[in-house]
């Protein structure tokens, strides 16, 4: 799993108890989930689809860096499954898993559209 982005945790991302809120970790993931989509698929029409079971295993506080991976579970025709993990930058503590998002790739119209992707790419192998 390749972790891209770290965030770092600020008085308004925390909930009435003084830790993270589970929401905003969820929009952070579902962020890191559609830049990963746009990024293989190359079109930024993407939309999140279905998002599995969502286990928090741990928290974090004020202060804290939060790490997020993202690993490619597998292509679709339209879609792409990815996993995802978010954890704690300095001690490498998990703190929540998603084992299933699904993103599908739209064509002009909204509706779904085959991406004609099968395996990760990087962008500086296109360059
Ligand atoms: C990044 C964001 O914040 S996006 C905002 C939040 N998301 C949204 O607003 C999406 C709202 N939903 C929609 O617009 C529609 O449901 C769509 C366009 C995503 C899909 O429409 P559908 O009629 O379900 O499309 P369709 O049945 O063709 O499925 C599309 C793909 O999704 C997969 N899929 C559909 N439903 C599910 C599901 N419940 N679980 C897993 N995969 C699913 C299909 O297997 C298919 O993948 P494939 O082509 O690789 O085999």
């Amino acid at each position: 799993m390749r972790f891209h982005t770290r965030k770092w945790v600020k008085p308004e991302d925390l909930n009435p108890n003084g830790s993270l809120f589970g929401g905003q970790l969820l929009a952070w993931i579902d962020e890191e989930a559609a830049l990963y989509t746009i990024i293989q698929f190359e079109n930024s029409k993407i939309v999140t689809k279905f998002i599995s079971e969502i286990n928090f295993m741990s928290s974090a506080v004020q202060g804290d860096i939060v790490e997020l991976g993202i690993d490619v579970i597998k292509f679709g025709k339209t879609s792409l499954t990815l996993k995802c993990e978010a954890r704690n930058k300095m001690t490498r503590e998990t703190i929540l898993t998603v084992d299933n998002i699904v993103m599908v790739n739209l064509g002009p119209d909204g509706k779904p559209a085959p991406h004609g992707k099968t395996q990760i790419e990087f962008v500086k192998d296109r360059l």
